[in-house]
């Protein structure tokens, strides 16, 4: 089942072409990798999706346009982790991850003892409970990504689109977050995340979608898009490519034109 579908996507900024004309289809089950260098367009790309920048072509929703969904819906569809972690408001940890709950209340209306159960859940999952009564304004910052990252998985839509997840978490809480990640998928969500750390990206990631310039150059199973060419062709590195149970492993060494001593491929 087809979750998302985007089909030529066009999308410029600053008088630039920032997207030029991606197609992607994402399925249910699916843990997609969005890499690619900065500047690359990923941020864009979902940004377009949720009908935060002004785009062409079409985007296809759980079987349904974008455009026709207002944002109370597409938020019970997509849950968004910006890039940006700025916590606005002075307001504990617990209401801030409650607002993940709104999209599903009528409004006026009180939670749920359902809602309260995926409050619960979320905070249990990103290990936020013990600081539920703080002011989220004054958390560190990779406490407050964690908040920020339980709220988007209170809001429990089928869809998750998170924009760089694991910045500014520490190991553990990093593969904390692939796992749950990886889990949304094997329960039947769809996760697009984007991703800087490539060795993450291919250990717990389904397939992986390499935009460059604003095109998909690669989309595949880690090992078919993380190959040393094109680690040299787009990122300009060169990178220790393994296997580690079964899965891609990848350990950036040096820049492609840099001597890398020691190391055979
Ligand atoms: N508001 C804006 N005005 C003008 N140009 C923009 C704006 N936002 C982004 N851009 C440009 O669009 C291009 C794509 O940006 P985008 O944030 O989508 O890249 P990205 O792949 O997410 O990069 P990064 O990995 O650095 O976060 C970049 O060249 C960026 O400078």
């Amino acid at each position: 089942m087809t979750i998302l579908d985007v089909a030529d996507l066009r999308a410029s900024l600053g008088g630039q072409e920032v997207l030029k004309g991606v197609s992607l289809r994402v399925g249910a089950g699916e843990f997609v990798g969005l890499i690619g260098p900065n500047g690359a367009g990923k941020s864009t790309l979902l940004r377009a999706v949720l009908g935060l920048t002004r785009s062409t072509g079409t985007v296809t929703i759980d079987g349904r346009a974008a455009r026709e969904l207002n944002a109370r819906a597409r938020a019970r569809k997509i849950s968004y982790l910006p890039q940006e972690r700025e916590i606005a408001w002075p307001v504990s940890v617990e209401r801030l991850v409650a607002l993940g709950r709104a999209p599903h209340l009528p409004p006026f209306s009180r939670r749920s003892a359902s809602d309260d159960a995926a409050v619960r859940e979320a905070m249990a999952r990103m290990e936020v409970g013990e600081f539920a009564d703080r002011e989220a304004t004054k958390l560190s910052g990779g406490e407050k990504a964690r908040v920020l990252i339980a709220r988007a998985l209170a809001q429990g839509a089928p869809l998750m689109l998170a924009d760089e997840p694991t910045a500014g978490l520490d190991p553990a809480h990093q593969i904390t977050l692939m796992r749950i990640f990886a889990g949304l998928a094997q329960e039947g969500g769809s996760v697009v995340a984007c991703l800087h750390d490539l060795g993450l990206a291919a250990r717990w990631c389904t397939r992986l979608v390499l935009l460059d310039k604003g095109r998909i150059v690669a989309d595949g199973a880690p090992d078919e898009v993380l190959t040393a060419q094109t680690l040299r062709s787009v990122y300009n590195i060169e990178a220790h490519l393994g296997s580690i149970d079964g899965r891609q492993m990848v350990y950036p060494l040096d820049l492609a034109e840099g001597v890398v001593r020691g190391v055979r491929e």
